[in-house]
């Protein structure tokens, strides 16, 4: 099959809480962006990435929990075969371009070898663009630190950094030099929540033909991402007492330094709709309240992805808050994801 009957894949990858899903949110709400089936994939069965994106919530597919790049690879597969089933019976006639939404963990080189080594997939799908989300408050604390930010980088056709509203221009200029040094030929973008042109992002990048170079450099860069990786689901049987949780998270944030990377939650605090609860590192972006709930089951889950820490210790410190601060027992039900 020729390239001009194959649909173009766009691979949609950053850091942890970098700002995937905002950008999404926004781009495909564009023109033009209507014919877009969208992947997500996230650590854990507590997805939330998927009923954000409301816009495509039809033509949204979320593959199981686990990491995308490494061993939910069959669902990828099992997840295009599927859109390629539909699309071949007509249900999706409409349907021009995929993009797919990878772990903030995730290395795209073996998502996109397996696109293109599939006996099957790789007739129907190519890979268009890889697209990589760097935070400006946080990108030069991944790139030093955690070594999947690099792998990212290394394979992006396009560097988007968000956040620039809350870094300081040098610092950000710092970041984009560093990028350069680690991926000369990536176009480099800005997009503060997400706004971006959908149709600079989504056109084919100019040095595409260096690409495959840069994949193999990816790969052979070290480390499996799951080391000293874990991941934890918290739910809890009760609304919450939002002032509470606000100062046993800040508690806990401060505690742990800089090995929770990654907080996210839909939260009961008593309101028609719940609250998504976004942190990164540090920081804890303002909190969205929903009118309503985007899921049947309405009850709290709170999400974290840490890097040597130990579970039971997120929720002994939750306990202890409990008791220390008299706060009305509510109890948390943890399972470990990762
Ligand atoms: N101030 C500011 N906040 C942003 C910007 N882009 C994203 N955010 C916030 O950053 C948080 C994380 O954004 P997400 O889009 O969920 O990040 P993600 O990369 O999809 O996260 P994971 O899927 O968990 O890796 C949210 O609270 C966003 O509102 C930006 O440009 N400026």
């Amino acid at each position: 099959m020729s390239k001009q009957n194959k649909l173009p894949i766009t691979v949609v990858t950053g850091f942890l809480g970098s700002g995937k899903t905002t950008l999404l949110q926004q781009v495909l709400r564009q023109p033009g962006m209507q014919d877009t089936a969208v992947l997500v994939n996230e650590f854990g069965k507590v997805g939330l990435d998927h009923h954000l994106l409301q816009v495509m919530e039809e033509s949204t597919i979320l593959l199981g929990g686990g990491c995308v790049c490494c061993s939910t690879r069959d669902d990828l597969v099992e997840g295009l075969s599927q859109l390629l089933n539909r699309v071949e019976r007509g249900e999706r006639a409409s349907i021009r371009k995929v993009v797919i939404e990878t772990t903030g963990l995730a290395d795209p080189a073996p998502i996109v070898f397996t696109v293109l080594s599939h006996p099957v997939l790789q007739h129907h799908f190519y890979i268009e663009n890889v697209i990589v989300t760097v935070d400006a408050v946080n990108g030069l604390f991944h790139l030093h630190n955690q070594p999947e930010s690099v792998k990212q980088v290394l394979v992006a056709d396009k560097l988007i950094i968000t956040k620039t509203d809350l870094a300081k221009a040098n610092e950000v200029e710092q970041l984009v030099q560093e990028l350069q040094a680690i991926n000369p030929s990536s176009e480099v973008h800005t997009a503060v929540y997400g706004a971006a042109d959908a149709a600079i992002l989504f056109t084919p990048a100019a040095a595409s033909g260096r690409k495959s170079e840069r994949m193999v450099a990816a790969s052979m860069a070290s480390g499996a991402h799951t080391q000293d990786v874990s991941s934890v689901s918290i739910t809890f049987e009760k609304p919450l007492d939002w002032t509470a949780f606000g100062l046993w998270l800040s508690m806990l944030l401060h505690a742990k330094g800089e090995d929770i990377m990654r907080v996210k939650g839909l939260l009961d605090i008593g309101g028609p709709g719940p609250v998504v609860l976004n942190g990164v590192q540090h920081i804890i972006h303002p909190p969205d309240h929903l009118e309503e709930w985007p899921t049947e089951e309405r009850i709290s889950s709170l999400v974290f992805i840490m890097r040597r820490v130990d579970p039971q210790d997120i929720l002994a410190s939750l306990e202890a808050f409990q008791q220390t601060f008299d706060v009305e027992h509510n109890l948390p039900r943890m399972e470990v994801l990762l």
